[in-house]
């Protein structure tokens, strides 16, 4: 086996593990959702998962490699993840080496109480430290943008919002975009802002 098939495999591998710890916790209700991995840099090439599949199945047609462009690179009848572009988008923006995208029923309603503002910040939480912020008053904001139809265009909106310590954007009533180096600072920051939003909620709900 060659070295490129190798990487590929090895990075389709993590990515499929990544999708089922993800899937175990429903967060991929309805087939919604979409994951990739970065291949190659220059030119970017990266694996995404197939549209509108059960992310809950595995199986041999789950990604598929696309480019910069987020066009197929194989000769496939799948199709890219409609969501392709908001991918490629991070990666052009970013270090990221891995985007995910999921669906949740905690990243939705925090996107309808706060999209108004346009944010949320976290603060004194043990877990922003998930984000290598080790200030005792640090804090995490996330971005919250509208969930154009038009996907360069929702892209587009999302690339806007990213600066230096950003780690996810979330869509109003859609989801939240999150990306890392790697599969397992994606997966860590992930689960960090999900923690982050249940726990507001579940607060909000016991205090008011
Ligand atoms: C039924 S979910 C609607 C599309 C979406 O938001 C999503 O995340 C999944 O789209 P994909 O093309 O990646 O399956
Ligand atoms: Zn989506």
């Amino acid at each position: 086996m060659s070295f490129i098939q190798d990487t590929h495999d090895t990075l389709w591998n993590e990515l499929a593990d990544i999708k089922d710890e993800l899937a175990a916790r429903d967060w991929f209700p309805g087939t919604s959702g979409n994951l990739s991995i970065k291949v190659s840099d220059d030119p970017l090439k990266f694996l995404v998962t197939a549209s509108g599949r059960d992310k809950r199945k595995r199986t041999p047609e789950d990604f598929l490699l696309v480019d910069e462009n987020s066009q197929p690179l194989e000769e496939t009848s799948l199709k890219p993840s409609a969501e392709t572009v908001l991918h490629q988008r991070i990666y052009q923006k970013t270090n990221a080496g891995c985007s995910l995208h999921v669906h949740t029923l905690n990243n939705n309603v925090i996107s309808e109480l706060y999209g108004d503002e346009g944010t949320i910040t976290f603060r004194n939480q043990e877990l922003i430290k998930a984000f290598n912020i080790w200030d005792e008053d640090g804090s995490i904001t996330v971005p919250i943008v509208k969930n154009y139809a038009d996907l360069p265009r929702l892209a587009e909106a999302v690339a806007e919002q990213i600066k230096p310590g950003t780690f996810g954007v979330l869509i109003r009533n859609h989801g939240i975009t999150v990306w890392g180096r790697n599969g397992f600072e994606a997966k860590k920051h992930l689960e960090a802002f999900e923690f982050l939003f249940g726990y507001h909620l579940q607060l909000k709900q016991m205090t008011k």
